[in-house]
């Protein structure tokens, strides 16, 4: 297979997979002891809108997803075999006790510490390698598909392959902020380089952070081989007002755009 060109069709039956992360699901079901809004439901009617996964990042301060609402997606998930869970962390923290538990088809590691305000980076290679190692080993012998996030950077890619992982996820923030902006073109630049490092490595590729129904696209369209985009900001805020069916139908039409003719 060429290494720079994505399957035809990923594990879904298209090119990129749209995993629905339902953080901020959790946010405001929290906000009340009412148990509404409902993030199981939340992951219910994504998936049966064609969501082709649900990604979750239970925070030890459990600010939004809880260890509740771990297990009660890993049972709802039991229902959709073609979907994936993606459950995301720091190792180093309570993330791996989730993965021994659930074992959800993908973990994704990231080098978040307790208390920060959302995820801004991806992690340090060859300075956390010595500790990511033996914890990659662990996920992938309980049959757990490994993602390390990542900035976009190419010169890390053999780094992240030598530790065994399977996939990067690359993070999309600064793309996201120069979208629109004359650093556009310059920023993609960065990650489709960085894709094509991680192609020619073996890696397979996700992506996500601040990913949205404007920037998509055009995201799909320049950087190679993307299997999975985890997207949960902003599409829960299309969410509250669009409905959660329409809202995904409409991502999936941005990422159907990436790959038709122009
Ligand atoms: C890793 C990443 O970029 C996001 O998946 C992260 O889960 C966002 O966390 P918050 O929803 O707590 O901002
Ligand atoms: N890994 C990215 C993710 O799951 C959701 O990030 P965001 O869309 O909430 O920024």
């Amino acid at each position: 297979m060429n290494p720079l060109v994505a399957p035809e069709a990923g594990p879904h039956g298209q090119r990129t997979a749209l995993s629905v992360n339902v953080n901020k699901v959790a946010l405001l079901r929290n906000t009340r002891h009412l148990g509404i809004p409902s993030v199981a439901k939340a992951a219910q009617l994504c998936l049966e809108a064609g969501a082709q996964g649900i990604t979750v990042h239970p925070r030890p301060d459990e600010r939004h997803i809880r260890a509740h609402d771990v297990r009660e997606l890993a049972d709802l998930l039991k229902a959709w075999p073609q979907a994936e869970y993606n459950i995301e962390g720091n190792p180093t923290q309570n993330l791996m006790d989730f993965v021994r538990e659930i074992r959800p088809h993908q973990v994704t590691f990231v080098p978040d510490a307790e208390d920060q305000f959302t995820s801004d980076h991806g992690w340090n290679l060859p300075a956390d390698m010595a500790r990511l190692k033996p914890l990659i080993a662990e996920c992938k012998s309980l049959g757990v598909r490994v993602s390390l996030f990542m900035d976009p950077l190419p010169a890390a890619m053999p780094l992240v392959a030598e530790l065994g992982a399977d996939r990067i996820e690359l993070y999309t923030e600064t793309y996201a902020s120069a979208f629109g902006t004359e650093r556009e073109d310059v920023v993609l630049a960065g990650f489709t380089a960085t894709a094509r490092a991680a192609l020619a490595l073996g890696l397979g590729i996700n992506a996500g952070h601040d990913l949205n129904r404007d920037n998509l696209t055009r995201f799909l369209r320049e950087v190679p081989g993307v299997l999975e985009v985890s997207i949960g900001h902003a599409l829960i805020a299309d969410a509250l007002e669009l409905g959660y069916a329409e809202t995904v139908r409409d991502y999936q039409r941005c990422i159907q755009r990436a790959f038709s003719a122009q």
